[in-house]
């Protein structure tokens, strides 16, 4: 059976953030993610959570100096510090919200910066990440980012992903298939979800291009539910989307999920 999980960094966005558990559970999640915690005490969040029956799956690491254009610090050279402050407060919160999963955010590489050097400090950063977690069970997740939507992000192909989860040689770094950006970028999704099987750990959905509800565009979710039911995929399905007008009304291609 797949599991679903609402994005509320991007749905119920016409409610307050604490407000969005609710709406969430009403309209008949069982779980849900976010981008970030940080803005509010671990112990409010669990209370939403706690009240109305939600898992919680996935968070990401602080995301830097945003309005300077930063994404994530851990490919940063000469961050490290920062990048382990940053890890530790993040595995706080998903010990307290009791989050098996951490999406540990690389970052943007600006054209003063060497990509090679980058990607030795983003692996440091995360073998960092994956000992911390393992001591909590907690999954570590890598996520490639479209430069449609995130110029000179680190990586940006799903074959980048798996590179890097092979490199850190840990047993709990996955690969975070966001099969919006994997169409963007990699296309062939059916033979992404049939090559990297095992190694997905965190999937989440969108329409392309549009990044709206998944029952339109070019890619056949139905189709790709049904890839990850074939290779057994045992994680969270998280819709991670811009409702095109309003999110309970487009909530009709869940409904049978739930
Ligand atoms: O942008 C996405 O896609 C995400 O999953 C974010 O949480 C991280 O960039
Ligand atoms: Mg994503």
């Amino acid at each position: 059976m797949l599991k679903f999980a609402a994005n509320l960094s991007m749905l119920f966005t016409e409610l307050p953030f604490l407000q969005r558990f609710a709406a969430a559970a009403e309209a008949g999640f069982r779980a849900v993610e976010f981008l970030f915690p940080y803005d509010y005490p671990a112990e409010e969040i669990k209370r939403q959570l706690d009240a109305h029956q939600l898992q919680l799956v996935l968070f990401n690491t602080p995301p830097g100096d945003t309005a300077a254009g930063e994404w994530g610090v851990a490919a940063l050279p000469g961050r490290e510090a920062e990048a382990r402050r940053d890890i530790d407060q993040a595995l706080a919160y998903a010990r307290a919200l009791e989050c098996p999963s951490l999406h540990v955010m690389a970052g943007v590489v600006t054209p003063a910066l060497n990509a090679e050097q980058c990607r030795e400090t983003f692996l440091a950063n995360v073998g960092y990440a994956a000992d911390r977690a393992a001591e909590l069970g907690v999954n570590i997740m890598l996520e490639a980012l479209s430069p449609q939507v995130r110029p000179n992000y680190l990586f940006s192909s799903q074959w980048q992903t798996l590179a890097l989860c092979d490199a850190v040689q840990r047993p709990n770094v996955y690969v975070q298939l966001d099969l919006f950006h994997a169409q963007l970028v990699d296309g062939n999704l059916t033979n992404l979800i049939t090559t990297l099987n095992a190694r997905i750990g965190h999937v989440q959905i969108a329409s392309v291009p549009d990044r709206h509800e998944p029952d339109r565009g070019e890619t056949d979710y139905p189709w790709l539910f049904n890839a990850l039911r074939e290779v057994n995929y045992r994680g969270y399905i998280a819709a991670e989307y811009h409702p095109a007008n309003g999110t309970l009304p487009g909530l009709g291609w869940v409904k049978p999920w739930l």
